[in-house]
């Protein structure tokens, strides 16, 4: 069982390998777990490759705000998972560059906005909704997480970035980069004609690998 210490340590590594690795630059992003009494997420305006375990921001199971500094400003996008999706124990927000380009375009199919090009995204991933844009901090992002009733693991807020949850922060992190990934092959191969995989082939991986789908984590 890990407890909260591990669990904010574990932020901070995996926050600062994604900085690492250019998968967030400056203050953007922010990276949360579930606990059994509420949450930790990363401190607004944080940059997720120099976070400090003890000023990571816990928030009761109402939202109350117990320790840290102040929660990013995107709690309610996180908090939407949590209280639709009971098997989400981390969520991770990014602007990786791929999936953001990807959310600009106007022609991406808004309820498959990242299409089963490889196994893993669909192992990892699953199907990915797009949601229309609101301000960075505006809770209407959340309500329309809400309204998707927990269906899916992960979201796309147009022109500005992916919404992924994993069972625990590790695997929430693998989806986020698998996201990623997928979205600059979805770009690289624009203009090519391109093969997917056929549902059969989805099928498959879902039954095979339990992978994630809408409605599981
Ligand atoms: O990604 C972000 C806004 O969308 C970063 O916001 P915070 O610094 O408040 O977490
Ligand atoms: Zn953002």
């Amino acid at each position: 069982m890990m407890t909260e210490a591990d669990l904010r340590e574990g932020i901070v590594r995996l926050s600062k390998s994604l900085f690492d690795r250019g998968f967030s630059v400056g203050s953007a992003g922010n990276v949360s777990v579930r606990l059994a009494d509420g949450l930790l997420i990363t401190p607004t305006n944080s940059c997720l490759g120099f976070l400090e375990a003890a000023r990571i921001t816990k928030l009761d199971r109402e939202g109350r705000h117990v320790a840290g500094d102040p929660p990013s400003k995107e709690v309610f996008l996180h908090r939407a998972f949590y209280d639709t999706r009971p098997q989400a124990g981390a969520v991770v927000h990014l602007h990786s560059t791929y999936a953001t380009a990807l959310s600009c375009l106007t022609d991406i199919d808004p309820d498959d906005c990242i299409p089963p090009l490889t196994p893993y995204v669909v192992m990892r991933v699953g199907t990915v909704k797009l949601l229309p844009y609101f301000r960075p901090g505006d809770a209407r992002s959340g309500d329309l997480i809400r309204a998707l009733k927990g269906a899916f693991a992960a979201v796309l807020l147009a022109n500005h970035g992916p919404v992924v949850t994993g069972t625990d922060l590790g695997a929430a992190v693998y989806a986020a980069e698998e996201l990623e990934e997928t979205a600059k092959l979805l770009l690289l191969l624009r203009s090519c004609p391109t093969r997917r995989l056929t549902p059969a082939q989805v099928d498959e991986l879902r039954t095979v690998f339990g992978a994630a789908t809408p409605g599981s984590a």
